[in-house]
This record gives structure tokens, C-alpha cells and sequence, in this order.
């Protein structure tokens, strides 16, 4: 039954779902006739379909290209409804809370008191008190730090361009991301983390990533066991980073609420509570970084595949920019073609598939009451890659988006993501200065990148890139 599940990170995301849907909640059956497929097995519902389809988001594209945008299906004994275009989501905008054990599978690496995992008043009360960290005026006072965290990057590739060496572009972006995120949220008067700690950082998480997926297709290391002794390693080490941060950060004395950090926000909220502190401060961090650091580099992989959308994106970064004389918020806000070009990269690559909500009590969508505990899959990959709203959905066309927002890549209502603006800003600003200074290549002409699906979506390999310097 397990070979199945060996089919990609979203089949083990699964697994760790089919375990709450069979157990924790095993009397919720479906009760409306929202189409879908009938399960394929007794127990164990539509999961064999998922496994054959390669990842729940593939799954999530064929179920609502057979059955429309509001389907059901069965994880386990489970009824789940999802719901793929961006007006049947809106109508569960109102909903806040998210089925916990969905992401139970993150649990090691962000910790059970995560805000991933808060909801009610507790989840809504961090909501309110974080958001203020990255709100539009907040965002735009980031500006100095991202844009000497992209100068670093930028004479770092100089000095590799010079020399003709190959470029590992994902392990650049996401090293960007990291030096940014913690800067941003926790420090930012620091100087940027050293390359080494950076690469510390990411290996610590890459590596405490697979062993949560190997766990899932391998099971439990035995005591003993080398993986566990990594893995804790790793771990002890992101705490030990964290617990530090937040030492030297709760030292500092503000003298208005403007100067203070998610963290010193974080620190405040959580005083009496340290491993909900640390735990918040991971999921941010992570959150943060992940995300935008695979944002840029899926955009510069299409821009590299499509060399005149490139040269649009700098002769608005020249003009909008160079007006300005800098970045902030709202130069940002007028470079309209780099947003649509993000939305275009988000739709395509399905960076973020799904978001997820549940009630305590019954839900209206589309026409049909859904009773209180249905877990709500909002996919957000799949509604991006359907043909009606958005014809020739294979193809990067940025112009799709042009004076339209059609659907909400970081999700919908109060707890859609808070790191919205942020990532918005940064991987413009990022995509900006990287594109007016060098031209890319790939090293390998004939190479396409071929996604990985999970909670995230990244190329399976690294993409290897050539740059020529294009101003001194
Ligand atoms: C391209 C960049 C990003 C994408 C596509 C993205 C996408 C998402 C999505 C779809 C969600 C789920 C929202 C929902 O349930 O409705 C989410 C949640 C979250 N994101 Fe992001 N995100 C990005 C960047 C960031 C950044 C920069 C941060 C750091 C500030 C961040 C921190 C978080 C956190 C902490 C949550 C959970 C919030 C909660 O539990 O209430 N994300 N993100």
C-alpha cells in the first residue's frame, strides 16, 4: 500500500492527512451531492487516484476539469470538498480556521504551538498582533535592507559572471531570501549573515524537510538510527540560531512601536510562552523564505525561456525606477507588468496549490450546505491551470493579468498569507536589479525544469544558469 505514496511530497502530504481523516474525524460522511468520483477503495477512499495522478494537486486539476470547479472526493472515509475558481473561494472568505492536521506533517520542524496550527481566538489574536510587522508602511521600510541584500548577491554574481562559472541559481535565490527574511523580521540593522551560516541555515532545513518526507514513506527511524541523530541535530541547531535571535532581541528597548520587528512582536505576545515564541518565529522564517526565494527563481527561469518579456520587465524597471531614483512602495506599486509577470509565474509553476479551511459550522458554497467539519481544500493551482479562466493555461503570458487580479495566489480572507506585500516587493525589487544586470542563460539549453508538487512547488533539480554582466 505504501509504494504509492512514493510518488511525490503532496502523496506523503496525504498520508499524513488520511491519518487524521480516518481517525480523528471518522463519523463526517458525505452528506450533499456535490459531484465527484466515487471512492476507489473502501477504505482508503479516492487516495489510490491521488497516488496515480502523481500529487494531490495533479489530482485536484483532473477532478475538477472532470467534475467543475466545486467537487468532492474521498481522503480515507472522509468527504473533502475543493474548490477550484477564485468566486467559490470567495464565498469562504468569511472562514478563518485551518484543518490543524493537515499540516501535521511540518509539525518536527515548526513545532505543535505554530501558528500554522492556531485558530479561534488564540489563531486570530497572533494574526492581529503579526500582521503589523507587514503592513504596507512596514513593507515599505524594508526597501534599504533588500536592496543591500540584492547588491550582495548581484557583486557575487558579478565576480562568478567574469569568470564564466556556472551559476546554481535555486541555491542563490533561496541564500537571497534567507539573508532577507531574517533581516526583515528579526534584525534589521544587523550586518548580513555570513554566506557560510546562510548555507548552514538551508542545509539544517533541507535536511529536517526530507527526513519529515522520509518518514512518511519510510516510517519511523529506529532509536538509534543515524537519520534520527541528524535530524535532531538539525533541528537543535534552527532552535539554537532562533533562541539566540530572539535573546539578543529581547534586550532591545524601543521608543515606538514603529522600530519593532515580527520578532519583537512575537517576543512580547508569547512572554510567558517560549516554545510558542519559538515555534512562531520558525514558521516566519521558513514561511518567508521558501516561498520567495522559489518565486524568483521560477521568474527568472521564465524570463530566461521568454527574452522579450525579459526586456519589457527592464524597460519598465528603467523607466519606473529611474524616475523614482529608489525603490519603495509605491515606485513598486507602478512597475504593473513585474506584478503581472509574479502572478503569471505564481499561476504557472502553482507555487503555493492549496490553502485549506474548516467550521464548526455548516458552510454555503455554490449552492450547497456543507455540514459543520468539512474540511474545504481551496486549490489554488488548480483553479490557476483551468482553460475557461484562463485559455491556453500551459502558456506564460503575464498579459493575462494586465489590469485584472482573476485569483489570489497567497489565499483568501483574514487569514490569507501575512507575507503577501512583503513577497510582492521583494521579488520585484529582486527581479528588477538581477534582470538590469545580467542576462541569463541556461547551461543547458535543452533543459526544462520539472516540478516538484507539495505544499510548495520547486524544480526537482537545480537549475544551472550562465550570466553576462550587462552594467558595470
Ligand atoms: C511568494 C511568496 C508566498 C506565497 C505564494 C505564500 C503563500 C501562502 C499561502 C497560500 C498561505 C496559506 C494562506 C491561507 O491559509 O489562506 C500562506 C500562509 C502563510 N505564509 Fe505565506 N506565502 C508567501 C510568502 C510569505 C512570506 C514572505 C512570509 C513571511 C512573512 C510568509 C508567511 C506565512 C505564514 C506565517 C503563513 C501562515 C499564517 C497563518 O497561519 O495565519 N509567506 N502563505
Amino acid at each position: 500500500m505504501i509504494s504509492f505514496f512514493v510518488v511525490g511530497f503532496a502523496a506523503l502530504f496525504i498520508l499524513a492527512l488520511v491519518g487524521f481523516l480516518l481517525y480523528a474525524s471518522p463519523g463526517a460522511k458525505k452528506k450533499t451531492d456535490i459531484p465527484g468520483p466515487p471512492p476507489s477503495d473502501k477504505l482508503l477512499g479516492n487516495l489510490p487516484d491521488i497516488g496515480k495522478a502523481g500529487s494531490l494537486h495533479e489530482f485536484l486539476c483532473d477532478l475538477h476539469a472532470e467534475h467543475g470547479p466545486l467537487a468532492g472526493f474521498y481522503f480515507g472515509q472522509q468527504f473533502v470538498v475543493s474548490l477550484a475558481s477564485s468566486e467559490l473561494m470567495r464565498q469562504t472568505v468569511r472562514l478563518f480556521d485551518r484543518p490543524p492536521e493537515l499540516f501535521k506533517l511540518f509539525e518536527p520542524l515548526i513545532g505543535p504551538k505554530s501558528i500554522q496550527y492556531a485558530n479561534g481566538l488564540d489563531g486570530r489574536t497572533r494574526r492581529n498582533t503579526f500582521d503589523r510587522a507587514f503592513s504596507h508602511e512596514a513593507v515599505g521600510r524594508t526597501f534599504p535592507v533588500l536592496d543591500e541584500c540584492a547588491d550582495e548577491l548581484i557583486e557575487k554574481l558579478r565576480a562568478m559572471a567574469a569568470k564564466g562559472e556556472r551559476i546554481p541559481l535555486s541555491r542563490f535565490c533561496i541564500g537571497l531570501a534567507i539573508k532577507a527574511i531574517l533581516r526583515v523580521t528579526v534584525e534589521p540593522d544587523s550586518a548580513s549573515l555570513p554566506d557560510e551560516q546562510v548555507a548552514q541555515l538551508k542545509s539544517c532545513y533541507d535536511l529536517a524537510w526530507n527526513e519529515m518526507e522520509a518518514r512518511l514513506t519510510q516510517g519511523e527511524p529506529e532509536a538509534g538510527d543515524h537519520r534520527v541523530q541528524a535530524f535532531n541535530d538539525a533541528l537543535s541547531h534552527l532552535h539554537e540560531f532562533v533562541d539566540s535571535t530572539v535573546r539578543r532581541r529581547s534586550a532591545m528597548k524601543f521608543d515606538s512601536d514603529v522600530d519593532k520587528t515580527f520578532a519583537d512582536l512575537a517576543i512580547e505576545l508569547h512572554a510567558k510562552d517560549a516554545e510558542a515564541l519559538r515555534s512562531d518565529v520558525i514558521t516566519y522564517m521558513v514561511g518567508g523564505f521558501h516561498t520567495s526565494g522559489y518565486l524568483l527563481l521560477w521568474a527568472l527561469y521564465y524570463a530566461i525561456q521568454h527574452p522579450n518579456l525579459a526586456d519589457r520587465l527592464r524597460a519598465e524597471s528603467a523607466e519606473v525606477l529611474g524616475a523614482a531614483g529608489e525603490a519603495n512602495m509605491a515606485a513598486i506599486g507602478q512597475m504593473t507588468f513585474h506584478r503581472a509577470f509574479l502572478d503569471e509565474t505564481m499561476r504557472l509553476s502553482c507555487l503555493a496549490p492549496f490553502a485549506a479551511r474548516v467550521s464548526d459550522t455548516e458552510v454555503e458554497v455554490g449552492g450547497h450546505t456543507l455540514p459543520a467539519g468539512t474540511p474545504v481544500i481551496q486549490a489554488l493551482g488548480a483553479a490557476g491551470m483551468c482553460s475557461e479562466a484562463y485559455p491556453e493555461p500551459d502558456d506564460f503570458n503575464p498579459d493575462r493579468w494586465t489590469g485584472q487580479q482573476l485569483f489570489e495566489p497567497f489565499g483568501f480572507g483574514r487569514r490569507k498569507c501575512p507575507g503577501y506585500r512583503l513577497a510582492y516587493a521583494e521579488t520585484a525589487l529582486w527581479l528588477s536589479r538581477l534582470l538590469a544586470a545580467f542576462r541569463f542563460r541556461l547551461v543547458d539549453e535543452t533543459y526544462t525544469a520539472v516540478s516538484s508538487f507539495g505544499l510548495l512547488t520547486k524544480p526537482k533539480e537545480e537549475v544551472w544558469v550562465l550570466a553576462e554582466a550587462l552594467i558595470d
